[in-house]
């Protein structure tokens, strides 16, 4: 995938600024003016704008991304199903992709309903002509109300020539058993074997399975491939009608995460994310009086007026790979606290904590803001170490305490019920307390030796072991751990152990990006197999 390449294309007319290494969310020009990261959708429309190109525009709003449309059809819909479809001449197809390939910048290319083979066919010869930095492929076939919207025969055009080209392919279990021939996917192990089929025959870069099809799973399993791994992304089902063009929408929202310079793991986990957001916001709301509902995907604008009193709920799982900053090593590597968050949430960083131990309060109450707003738009919390202050001025997701910082059940009474409170336990009895006044995990260590952390006891493999063990509340191992003893501490396998938390192993290292994917597919991996893995 080159999405890394993003609006270099214009370079020779512009003066372009990337503004991160490899997330340009906008490139100044000479007069400083600001380029858009730019999604382009090639889709039908939907006249009850739950799905189609009116979702993609939605998704792509609410995602900070500009999105030009090429209509394939027009569809009459609503909530009950589709009562009518007609298809746009392929050559106009081929005008309107020409009228926006030609002039606007497109950093990725998103396709949904593409009826006939004309149309596929006349795409294939506009990417070809004009290449862009990434291609979504969203394999619409039927829609959520069972209506056929692309033939049978659209199968092979898409198997020959726009699977070959896609960075990733996000079929659905119907849509990826059509692509196969029509065999059953019933299980996570048929979707597995689903995902790399169809990567190995038919080409695609990356594979995302959406099971939410799948029977008997009290989950929404996917299942995603890259050719070489597989990624288990689970999220709760949220119990609403109105999940009309979801698809849609998460495909978009991928497309909308490239442009902006995500990597493909990363973009795929913040659209289910925002997804399961935008669904569980929108599970109340009625428009129409048929059995599919859609959904509003601008529900963060209001979010945090409707939430403001609530915050993010806890989630253990946030533990597996839990990022500690330092300004030290930021300042050695010349990075700013918010650009090294983003670094780490991008390689798979799941959880933060701000540990600025040596920074003034105004810099550091500015960079938590900053930080949180990268966090937030990730989903993933961010909590700030020993500092209830900056805390509560920010509205961080927690905190962080040690032995000797602010007392649990005084954090708590300050930052309330539902806020994040994490304490530092070396022993049994301290794991004990933790629970009796209220924190919701516990960092036990330095499990090996340190430098971060001057005069730090070491209390090894066995003393994590024992801490755990006697602990009632969910553990993150600390100290001294990076990719070549990670595997040693999550070989404990033990239940309550549910990740790791790093500093320099991720801030003191080159690409923080790397390191943390790199990290988090070796904890992944090493609980899978010691089979405590509760995603
Ligand atoms: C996840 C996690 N675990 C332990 C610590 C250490 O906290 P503390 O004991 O307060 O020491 P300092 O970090 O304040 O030096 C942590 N920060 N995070
Ligand atoms: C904050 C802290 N608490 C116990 S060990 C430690 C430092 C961990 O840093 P590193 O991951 O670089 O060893
Ligand atoms: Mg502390």
């Amino acid at each position: 995938m080159q999405v890394f390449m993003l609006g270099f294309q214009l370079s020779g007319v512009l003066n372009l600024k990337a503004v991160h290494e490899t997330n340009v969310y906008a490139v100044t020009t000479g007069c400083s003016k600001q380029r858009l990261p730019h999604v382009l959708t090639v889709a039908g429309s939907d006249s009850g704008a739950g799905a189609g190109i009116q979702a993609d525009l939605k998704a792509c709003a609410a995602r900070g991304v500009y999105c030009s449309t090429v209509v394939t059809a027009v569809t009459a819909q609503n909530t009950v199903g589709v009562q009518g479809v007609n298809i746009v001449p392929e050559r106009f197809v081929s005008e309107q992709l020409q009228s926006v390939l030609s002039d606007m910048n497109v950093d990725v290319v998103k396709t949904g309903m593409l009826p006939t083979v004309g149309i596929v066919k006349a795409l294939y010869d506009r990417l070809k002509q004009y290449p862009v930095q990434a291609l979504v492929v969203d394999p619409v076939m039927v829609s959520t109300s069972g209506d056929v919207l692309a033939g049978p025969s659209v199968l092979d055009t898409f198997r020959d020539q726009l699977l070959p080209m896609a960075d990733i392919a996000t079929p659905n279990l119907k849509e990826a058993s059509a692509l196969l021939g029509g065999i059953r996917l019933q299980t996570v192990s048929d979707m597995r074997s689903a995902a790399k089929s169809i990567h190995n025959n038919m080409g695609p870069r990356n594979v995302l399975i959406k099971g939410g099809d799948l029977p008997a799973s009290s989950d929404a399993v996917d299942i995603f491939f890259d050719g070489v791994e597989f990624y288990e992304l689970r999220s709760s089902r949220i119990q609403t009608r109105n999940s009309h063009g979801t698809g849609c929408t998460l495909a978009s929202c991928i497309a909308a995460e490239l442009a902006k310079g995500s990597q493909m793991l990363p973009a795929v986990r913040v659209a289910k994310h925002y997804v399961e957001t935008a669904l569980d916001y929108s599970k109340d709301i009625l428009i129409g009086n048929g059995l599919q509902g859609p959904f509003d995907h601008l529900c963060k604008l209001k979010r945090n007026i409707r939430n403001s009193s609530k915050p993010q709920r806890f989630d253990p799982d946030d533990l597996l790979l839990y990022a500690v900053t330092d300004s030290r090593m930021n300042n050695k590597w010349g990075r700013s606290i918010t650009d090294s968050v983003r670094a780490a949430i991008e390689g798979g960083a799941t959880i933060v904590q701000l540990r600025e131990k040596d920074i003034e309060t105004s810099n550091f109450l500015e960079a938590a803001k900053k930080s949180l707003e990268v966090c937030r738009s990730h989903g993933v919390p961010l909590l700030i170490n020993d500092r209830i202050d900056i805390a509560l001025a920010c509205d961080a997701d927690g905190v962080h305490v040690g032995q000797s910082d602010m007392p649990v059940h005084v954090a708590r009474s300050l930052l309330g019920p539902e806020k994040i409170i994490g304490v530092s336990c070396k022993t049994p009895e301290q794991a004990h307390q933790a629970w009796v006044n209220g924190a919701d995990y516990i960092g036990s260590g330095g499990v090996y030796s340190t430098n971060t952390k001057a005069n730090n006891i070491t209390i090894g493999l066995d003393g994590l072991k024992t801490v755990c063990l006697a602990s009632k509340l969910p553990v993150v191992a600390i100290g001294g751990i990076g990719p070549s003893n990670v595997r040693a501490v999550m070989e404990l396998g033990l239940e309550n152990l549910k990740g790791v938390a790093v500093v320099s192993a991720l801030f003191d290292r080159e690409c923080i990006a790397s390191e943390a994917q790199n990290l988090h597919t070796l904890v992944s991996e090493t609980m899978k197999a010691t089979s405590v893995f509760h995603d």
